[in-house]
């Protein structure tokens, strides 16, 4: 994370609880503030009991590079730094506006795994140019001899139909009958940290209702289940078209409400389109000394076993 190694006066860091459709987040602005983080503290905020509680911190950083606005980075609660998170991305465009931080609608962000286009729309939402999605097994990554829609793998004993996607970030689709009765909370930690993802993978369980209606939980990686996963809502829409089972726009009923998700195909950006909440302002006094350690970075990606996976 940015910052001269001081965090703001008497060690104060002041931040922002949003959420986008019940994903919840702490964003920081380290533009006005010097931010430095470990793993292990973001892990502790994170906690529900005994900090701030939340799903992703969000880090807003000056850009690196003349054609973007910010820089956009993504810590899991797990501590863990990741390259993409739909959901943040659109608390991401209201807080830099709401903070003043630009009068620009059309925002330009730069991601661990690209750029990213936010534009506040007339009606308030955000909607976000989520890029074009990845389907090559390397490119997930995803340990597969060659391409397919689908993918027989063996989760707890059962074989199952699985689709692969990258939004930037890695996630595994099921087509399931109910998604009230799915069972995500078995099968989405075992999904989650199956060998065939070897840096871990978010689980989506997908519900087609119509062409253009889907329900979607989603077992986050580095987090467990959340409220919505705005890429996730993407990745399932790219699969389900993939199947020819969607059209081109399909909105996602997640545990928090809908987003909006569209996808031309192959070669094209998947946009998506939403609410974004502020919740409200704090200042909280990092756990520990986050000045010793390298920032951020978290546990690697693949060290959590689990059982039931072959
Ligand atoms: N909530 C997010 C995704 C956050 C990152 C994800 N857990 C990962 O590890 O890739 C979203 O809205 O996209």
């Amino acid at each position: 994370m940015s910052g001269d190694g001081r965090r703001g006066r008497g060690g104060w860091l002041r931040f922002t609880k949003m959420h986008g459709l019940g994903n919840d987040f702490m964003v920081v602005d380290a533009i006005t503030q010097p931010v430095q983080l470990e793993a292990s503290q973001i892990r502790s905020m994170a906690d529900r009991h005994l900090g701030v509680g939340f799903d992703q911190l969000l880090m807003v950083e000056p850009p690196e590079r003349p054609d973007v606005d910010f820089r956009y980075r993504i810590f899991n609660a797990d501590g863990s730094e990741v390259q993409q998170c739909g959901n943040g991305a659109r608390c991401f465009a209201r807080f830099v506006r709401d903070q003043q931080l630009t009068r620009q609608h059309r925002i330009r962000v730069q991601t661990a795994t690209g750029i990213m286009t936010l534009e506040v729309t007339k009606k308030g939402l955000v909607r976000v140019d989520m890029g074009v999605p990845e389907l090559a097994p390397a490119a997930i990554p995803f340990a597969a001899d060659e391409q397919a829609v689908t993918y027989p793998i063996t989760v707890d004993g059962q074989e199952l139909s699985i689709a692969t996607v990258s939004m930037g970030n890695p996630h595994g689709v099921l087509v399931v009958d109910d998604v009230d009765t799915a069972p995500v909370e078995s099968l989405g930690p075992l999904i989650e940290a199956h060998p065939r993802f070897p840096a871990r993978a978010n689980a989506g369980f997908m519900q087609v209702v119509a062409p253009d209606r889907i329900r979607l939980r989603v077992f986050e990686r580095g987090v467990g289940e959340t409220r919505a996963c705005g890429s996730g809502a993407c990745a399932a829409v790219v699969a389900g078209r993939l199947r020819g089972l969607l059209s081109e726009r399909v909105t996602v009923e997640l545990l928090g409400g809908p987003l909006t998700i569209s996808w031309p195909g192959d070669g094209a950006a998947v946009t998506m389109e939403g609410p974004a909440t502020r919740v409200f302002e704090g200042r909280i006094k990092p756990p520990g000394d986050g000045r010793r350690s390298r920032q951020g970075g978290g546990r690697p990606q693949n060290n959590r076993k689990k059982k039931g996976n072959a």
